[in-house]
């Protein structure tokens, strides 16, 4: 069997209560992975955590087989982090932090400059590639953070509620982006409050409350886990409720 792009297991952090308490959860190489769950869940603490932006109180993250509490230079090399609240440099031009993030990771210009163009088209963000980002709207500045999280060619693409905000439009063009760096085989995990998206582009739904993970599955699996047919919003209600209850 091929080693899975992220397995982790009994992950745990607290602040002044658990936040995240012993979750295990893997994902194949090549798998679309939606993370669902509630406010407060726990869901950014832990992908933050997967990306080795936030340090665990303990548990094990392997990513493609690295130890990334070990060797997180190694597992960072490989992933991608996209965050919720996009960063990026209000006096660069998108071609130009492009550059400046390819220039981090150390990727020969001419390839940065053509993986800097591509994913500018991709993202419906060449009318702008020449203007500074500091006049750009929150969603064009998520999409020229995306670019920046993909340009050193990761395997496992980790994403923080990477459409709200966007416009049909380039909701479209991220997902469009996202699918098709899963055809080439890469792998992405991310969480979404949007259940028609998890629903239409996951392979396998996670969900997490009160930090933990209390169902996983395809949709099929987690509607018979249910019982009955339903919609993800259904399946999603129920299983949170049983498993406060559980928790509780
Ligand atoms: N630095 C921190 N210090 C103290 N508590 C924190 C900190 N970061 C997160 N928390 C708490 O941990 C809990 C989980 O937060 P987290 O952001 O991981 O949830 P989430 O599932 O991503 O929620 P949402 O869907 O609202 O984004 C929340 O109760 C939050 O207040």
């Amino acid at each position: 069997m091929s080693v899975p792009a992220l397995a982790v297991s009994n992950l745990t952090k607290r602040y002044d209560r658990p936040v995240v308490t012993d979750l295990a959860l893997n994902v194949r190489a090549g798998e679309f992975y939606a993370l669902l769950g509630p406010n407060g869940a726990g869901k950014t603490t832990f992908l933050r955590m997967v990306a080795g932006l936030l340090q665990p109180d303990a548990g094990e993250i392997s990513i493609f087989g690295i130890n990334a509490r070990r060797d997180p230079i190694a597992a960072k090399r490989i992933t991608a982090w996209v965050s919720d609240e996009p960063m990026v440099y209000d006096r660069l031009t998108p071609l130009e932090y492009l550059e400046f993030v390819a220039g981090l990771w150390q990727i020969d210009a001419s390839a940065a400059q053509r993986r800097a163009h591509e994913l500018i088209g991709w993202l419906g963000l060449a009318p702008h590639a020449n203007e500074l980002c500091g006049s750009f709207s929150k969603g064009m500045l998520q999409k020229v953070a995306l670019a920046g999280a993909l340009v050193h060619e990761p395997r496992l693409i980790i994403l923080d509620e990477p459409l709200t905000g966007l416009d049909a439009g380039s909701a479209r063009q991220v997902k469009d982006v996202l699918l098709g760096k899963v055809r080439d085989g890469v792998t992405v995990i991310m969480t979404t409050h949007i259940l028609e998206v998890a629903e239409r582009m996951a392979e396998r739904i996670g969900v997490i409350a009160q930090g933990r993970l209390i169902a996983e599955g395809t949709l099929a699996e987690l509607r018979s886990r249910i019982g009955r047919q339903s919609s993800l919003e259904d399946i999603f209600l129920d299983l949170v409720a049983q498993g406060g209850a559980e928790a509780a």
